[in-house]
């Protein structure tokens, strides 16, 4: 499955990095990283739908998605559209992803910012804070029970939100067991790359209402959001659809407009 051999190439990637700078020096420096002043994206969805706009090069199911790929160009575009949060894939040999291009855009916009990776270390999640992110990814499927509560924990002691991804009933339960602000369902599943955007509106009903919820992946036209909105759920996150639009501000106006 893809998911293995992505976490097999982020376990030796991190690796790798952890030799080039080890993990006591993070810890050091996330000591000295300014605090962010960004917007809580949790907080947002208390008053709108949210949206998440991703900053997307390539992705296994997809191939290359841009070809033409200018990252501070598209956050920029982003951040005006005035979407709620930017993710910005960091993973490299999948995704063709960049730690570098996080910390930039990071840099640019107001916005808050979401480290899309694999985490399967501590290690990323104080990469994420150094490198300016005000989010961090959890997939429940590549983390024990112990991971997740110790990585959960660790975000927050560092003023990180998390958003804490599922794809079924049985990863659900799991994620409730830290407490979690907020959970993303993955329409598309990883096994198969199949994707269907009812899984999230079903899944919605086995959640707790006080917990927000957002429908990640697959997401291509504005009349769909008013339909998870109607589904009670808070929020979407949309990659390839906004990398492709030749007018991405206008989309994603369309989008918001959609559910006013
Ligand atoms: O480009 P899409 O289909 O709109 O999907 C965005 C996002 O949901 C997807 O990139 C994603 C969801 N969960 C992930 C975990 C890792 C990497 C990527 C993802």
């Amino acid at each position: 499955m893809i998911l293995d051999d992505l976490v097999a190439a982020t376990t030796a990637r991190i690796q790798r990095e952890k030799k080039l700078i080890s993990l006591a020096t993070l810890q050091q420096q996330v000591a000295e990283v300014h605090p962010v002043n960004k917007p809580s994206f949790i907080a947002s969805l208390d008053d709108h739908f949210g949206i998440i706009a991703e900053v997307k090069k390539a992705s296994p199911s997809k191939g290359l998605i841009a070809k033409d790929f200018p990252f501070l160009g598209i956050a920029r575009e982003y951040t005006k559209a005035g979407v709620d949060a930017i993710s910005v894939l960091t993973e490299p040999d999948y995704f063709k992803g960049d730690l570098e291009f996080m910390h930039e855009i990071a840099q640019v916009t107001s916005k808050a910012v979401l480290r899309k990776d694999f985490v399967i270390d501590p290690y990323m999640i104080y990469q994420a804070k150094i490198h300016g992110a005000s989010l961090v990814l959890l997939i429940v499927a590549i983390l024990s029970d112990q991971q997740l509560h110790d990585y959960y924990q660790l975000a927050t002691e560092l003023g990180l939100e998390v958003l804490v991804e599922c794809h079924d009933e049985s990863e659900i339960k799991r994620a409730l067991a830290v407490q979690p602000k907020l959970i993303g369902v993955n329409n598309r599943d990883l096994r198969d790359f199949t994707v269907d955007i009812h899984h999230s509106e079903q899944l919605r009903e086995k959640i707790p209402t006080h917990i927000k919820v957002l429908a990640e992946s697959g997401i291509t036209q504005a009349a769909q959001l008013k339909e998870l909105k109607q589904h009670g759920l808070n929020g979407v996150l949309i990659g390839e659809t906004f990398m492709r639009a030749p007018d991405r501000q206008a989309i994603i106006q369309q989008y918001k407009e959609a559910v006013l």
